[in-house]
């Protein structure tokens, strides 16, 4: 039966049911049974009040309802179900539970006196940050300021292992709570606050890691990588399958690399402020002080004003500043907050034309002229040109490694310009059959292939290329890109990952297989295939270490022929120094 007609039969069935004399006495008794019932004095006060009110009787005071702290549920490879693990780990290094740390939370969120939520919410001296958590952040343990027997767990952002810290507790969850840096009062042997460049950092969301060294930013990278297999691979690690991870490859550029930004802002919700500019930027992270130089920098609201981003690209900078001056005139034009695009867009010039008549639409000066910054490309003899797009559905264009990638403004693109070539490089000599004859055959398959860039870089030397990908619009940027790189061997293919099996018609031991999934990774269905078809290599480049170990977890050990596997390689790749995020590249051989 069809769910439709099953419902439709389910509900005839209610009606007669609920009309029959059997139903109709069974309610009756119910109701009687339910006032008379002595029982029933606090339940059912409301029929007493309505109907049975004496004229001297004392009106009833309602009771006000409770808040209820509804947890939400996480994934536990998104950063709040990481957060938990490593709050786990922590509390087990210092021999507590859960049960040792949980706050009133219930108490808190039904305080009408503050009388509890300003104990909670307090300034604590000279707190010793204990470890760095996967998004960058200090962890430290406090006491419970009204369970004396407990402890809590407090997130330090801008506290580093060893640093002896003021901080104020600003906002509780049960397992943990949340605090901004006050003062610095000893120094973690890391800490380096005269390599900050930024004039936003230490109050910007945006960036963690400027007071450390490069070296040092690696290595946490490298730790990263490393606590995300023994979180969401633990056979893995407890088989020793897992090899010795690699060093974070460093990104050429660690200022002025990223080539989007997205500053946004929130329109007052008062007509009256209207007339005020509000903040252009990005959000600030709770409200730290200590950094005394940065206390006035950017205001004091959740967006800072931002005029400068220290991440990003020289063009986007300059783009920055003219939708700056655009804002400035237009910003009462706007009824709700929004959030500017400024994307990168590069033009390989002509040198016998002038340069302005070859930029296309761009982000303007105050004269109305398309800004733009100019490079040379040595290695491949070409002059570029850079301008600043903003808007979403314009086609720009990226260039990596002497090849051209357009894609619309508003789509997914790598972000980080510069470590390209360097990762292309070490996808394509890590996809290679090794021991393979010259004239043997061989293919690539790059699932979740986006715009080409994977399966464009590789193509050289490949018998052929078969990209699959969920968007259909970034399939034809991919079409279009393999044509006007004169690339003939690369076919694409509109649909979910497993689609790639219904077709594939490349022989398994002479095929190697890309993976590059969003953060959420790739799911069960997708490995099991993929394990089924059997690749002679397989290269799982990851921007979420943690769902790439949960599935080669499975992959390895919970499909049959995943474990004729193992991880040949496991590194980090800086796409985003300054900050926490690591990408991953994970290579996996047959045994
Ligand atoms: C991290 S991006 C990688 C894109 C490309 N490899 C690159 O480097 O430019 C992930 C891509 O997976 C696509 N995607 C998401 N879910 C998918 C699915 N279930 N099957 C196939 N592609 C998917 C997204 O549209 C996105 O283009």
């Amino acid at each position: 039966m069809s769910l439709l007609l099953f419902r439709r039969f389910a509900s005839v069935k209610n009606i007669l049911h609920r009309q029959s004399p059997i139903y109709r006495q069974v309610l009756l008794s119910y109701r009687m049974s339910e006032e008379s019932n002595p029982q029933d004095v606090v339940t059912s006060t409301k029929r007493t009040l309505t109907t049975q009110v004496e004229p001297n009787a004392t009106p009833r005071v309602k009771k006000a309802k409770l808040k209820k702290y509804k947890a939400k549920k996480v994934d536990p490879t998104a950063p709040l179900g990481i957060l938990q693990l490593e709050i786990d780990e922590l509390l087990k290094d210092n021999n507590l539970t859960r049960e040792n740390v949980t706050n009133d939370l219930i108490s808190i969120l039904n305080d009408k006196t503050f009388e509890i939520k300003d104990k909670y919410h307090r300034e604590v001296s000279n707190v010793k940050v204990l470890k760095l958590t996967s998004n960058g952040d200090g962890l430290a343990i406090i006491d419970n300021p009204v369970e004396t027997e407990k402890k809590q767990v407090v997130i330090v952002p801008f506290g580093l292992p060893d640093d002896i810290v003021n901080i104020k507790v600003f906002k509780t969850h049960p397992h943990y709570v949340e605090s901004d840096l006050l003062d610095v009062i000893e120094k973690s042997s890391m800490r380096r606050d005269d390599l900050i460049k930024d004039k936003y950092f230490g109050k910007s969301s945006g960036d963690q890691f400027e007071f450390l060294t490069y070296e040092d930013q690696l290595e946490i990278k490298r730790n990263t990588v490393a606590n995300a297999y023994k979180f969401f691979a633990p056979r893995l690690v407890g088989s020793k399958t897992i090899p010795e991870i690699g060093s974070t490859i460093a990104s050429p550029l660690q200022y002025n690399y990223r080539t989007k930004i997205t500053p946004h802002f929130d329109m007052p919700k008062r007509l009256k402020q209207l007339e005020i500019k509000p903040p252009l930027g990005f959000g600030q992270k709770g409200r730290p002080k200590w950094r005394k130089e940065t206390l006035e920098v950017g205001g004091t609201g959740p967006i800072l004003d931002i005029d400068e981003c220290a991440l990003a690209t020289d063009i986007l900078n300059i783009g920055l500043t003219n939708e700056r001056r655009r804002f400035d005139q237009e910003f009462k034009k706007y009824k709700k907050g929004a959030t500017i695009l400024l994307r990168e867009n590069t033009i390989i010039l002509d040198e016998s034309k002038p340069v302005d008549e070859q930029l296309g639409e761009g982000s303007t000066d105050a004269e109305g002229k398309v800004s733009y910054t100019t490079i040379d490309d040595k290695e491949h003899g070409v002059k570029l040109a850079k301008t600043c797009v903003t808007n979403s559905r314009q086609i720009v264009t990226e260039y990596v490694d002497g090849y051209t990638f357009e894609f619309s403004a508003g789509e997914f693109f790598q972000n980080n310009n510069s470590i390209l070539p360097i990762v292309t490089k070490y996808v394509r000599d890590n996809l290679k059959i090794p021991n393979s004859k010259i004239d043997e055959p061989n293919y690539l398959v790059d699932a979740y292939c986006g715009s080409g860039l994977f399966s464009i870089c590789s193509s050289k030397g490949v018998s052929k290329v078969t990209g699959v990908e969920i968007s259909a619009d970034s399939v034809s940027f991919a079409e279009r890109n393999a044509k006007s790189n004169g690339v003939e061997n690369c076919k694409f293919i509109v649909g979910k990952a497993e689609k790639l099996f219904e077709s594939i018609d490349t022989p398994n031991d002479r095929t190697s297989v890309i993976l590059d999934p969003p953060r959420k990774g790739c799911d069960e269905v997708f490995m099991k295939q993929l394990a089924e078809y059997y690749p002679a290599r397989i290269v799982y480049i990851s921007c979420n270490v943690h769902s790439q170990a949960r599935d080669l977890e499975y992959f390895l050990n919970d499909t049959e022929k995943g474990k004729d596997y193992k991880i040949e390689s496991l590194r980090g790749f800086d796409f985003f120094p300054q900050t926490h995020h690591v990408e991953s590249v994970a290579v996996l051989s047959r045994v």
